[in-house]
């Protein structure tokens, strides 16, 4: 069996293969500002009583609100969550990826809903984790129980070694480059070999995160190295998960780790990748390093390489979001915090802000961004006329010191 596979067969009850139906027990559904609202109404709408699942919701979207609505709407959230149980990470605690991982609500072999599409980055701790609309979640948050059908697993190999400036987002970009939007649609993404054992468990955040970028249904990494440490110091004692060595593949890729180079998202969409050093040179207006893809400390540490001793470009922002408060704390504690503010970087406090063009340093008309975030959808960060580029930390600092697209093998090699 896959990893997947595994886990689903443990929920069911019984041996489960691809392309079945199943009812699966649940560990754990979430639901954040952009989703909660509607979930709490179908569930007040149905009328029962009480939530047979853990439930956590997150104000993480349009947070701190940057609006009276949105702080009618965190309102109704605290309300309904006081009545009924449901834990709630507030405003400055972070992104619902982040936190809840963080705090040791996760471990692998869980079965996790989340009402947020990138709930796949869950993956990465070895656990099914899916993204479900609202109403999905209530149900599943009411019975404790998802109605799934079984996926078709695919494995996703890399081996051998990094380049010194090459990072698991340029990982992530060659492969949804190669297997296109659509390429896993339905499928569990599962993501082996030496190159993905070498990964902290921040970079393996980020494998599993863009696999719902290409379409998948939940992405998968063994809980190998260094993410059993991570696990123990906050979940205590955890099962580890591994695909069996026959385990039954539909499709099998490969990725030689040296051949991987410095890639790009080009405007205005995530599968459209291309190496920095072809197409380096644009005038850069507005870099990003946030979310729950490009906001951890790993990505800091990573930006600082290049930011260490060096000034932003004149007439460029470069706006910095900690994806959650234990990110923001280790940046002041590391003195990383000082870095960032030296070289010119806005500091906001934990939150999804410009990824999904909330707040916190939208794009104007005409202007060209470099984010380390999931998406580039025409307008997503701002102006529809703006156009976004996705990258890693590495390249997005280095287009800050340049004020242009620039290969960060420049700074590094
Ligand atoms: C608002 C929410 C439903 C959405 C998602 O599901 O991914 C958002 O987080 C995003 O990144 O586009
Ligand atoms: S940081 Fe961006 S991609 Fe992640 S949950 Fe928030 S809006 Fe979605």
């Amino acid at each position: 069996m896959t990893m997947s596979e595994k886990i689903l067969s443990k929920k069911a009850g019984r041996r489960v293969y691809p392309g079945e139906h199943i009812v699966a027990d649940v560990d754990l559904v979430y639901a954040h500002d952009g989703t909660a609202p509607l979930t709490i109404e179908m569930i007040e709408e149905l009328g029962l009583r009480e939530l047979r699942s853990r439930a956590i919701f997150t104000i993480d979207h349009a947070s701190p609100p940057p609006n009276v609505d949105a702080a009618a709407n965190h309102r109704r959230m605290r309300d309904f969550a006081s009545r009924w149980g449901v834990r709630i990470f507030d405003v400055g605690e972070g992104i619902c990826h982040q936190v809840i991982p963080e705090r040791g609500l996760v471990k692998p072999w869980d079965l996790v809903i989340g009402a947020d599409s990138h709930t796949v980055t869950l993956g990465a701790l070895g656990a099914f984790a899916t993204g479900v609309g609202s109403t999905d979640a209530a149900i599943a948050m009411l019975t404790g129980k998802i109605w799934l059908k079984v996926p078709e697993s695919i494995a996703v190999k890399v081996d051998g070694t990094l380049k010194n400036h090459v990072t698991a987002k340029d990982v992530i970009l060659e492969v949804i480059g190669r297997l296109g939007s659509d390429g896993a649609n339905y499928k569990a993404v599962e993501f082996l070999g030496s190159a993905v054992e070498a990964m902290s468990l921040d970079s393996k955040m980020v494998l599993a995160n863009m696999s719902v970028e290409m379409g998948a249904k939940v992405a998968m990494i063994p809980t190998d190295g260094r993410t059993s440490e991570w696990l123990k110091e906050r979940v205590g004692h955890f099962e580890g998960i591994w695909p069996d060595e026959e385990a039954n593949y539909s499709a099998f890729y490969e990725f030689p780790a040296e051949e991987i180079k410095p890639n790009v998202s080009l405007p205005n969409s995530v599968d459209r990748v291309a190496p920095v050093e072809e197409v380096e040179g644009e005038e850069v207006d507005l870099v990003f390093i946030g979310s729950c893809s490009g906001g951890r400390f790993e990505d800091f540490l990573l930006a600082s390489r290049i930011m260490r001793g060096r000034k932003l470009k004149e007439g460029v922002r470069c706006i910095t979001v900690p994806a959650s408060k234990e990110v923001q704390m280790k940046l002041i504690d590391s003195g990383l915090m000082r870095s960032l503010l030296e070289f010119g970087c806005t500091v906001g406090p934990p939150t999804c802000g410009p990824c999904i063009g909330a707040h916190m340093g939208l794009a104007g008309p005409g202007e060209t961004v470099v984010s380390t975030s999931t998406r580039n959808f025409p307008g997503r960060m701002g102006s529809p006329d703006s156009r976004v580029y996705l990258a890693s930390p590495l390249t997005a600092a280095a287009s800050a010191v340049e004020g242009k697209l620039t290969d960060p093998g420049r700074f590094l090699s």
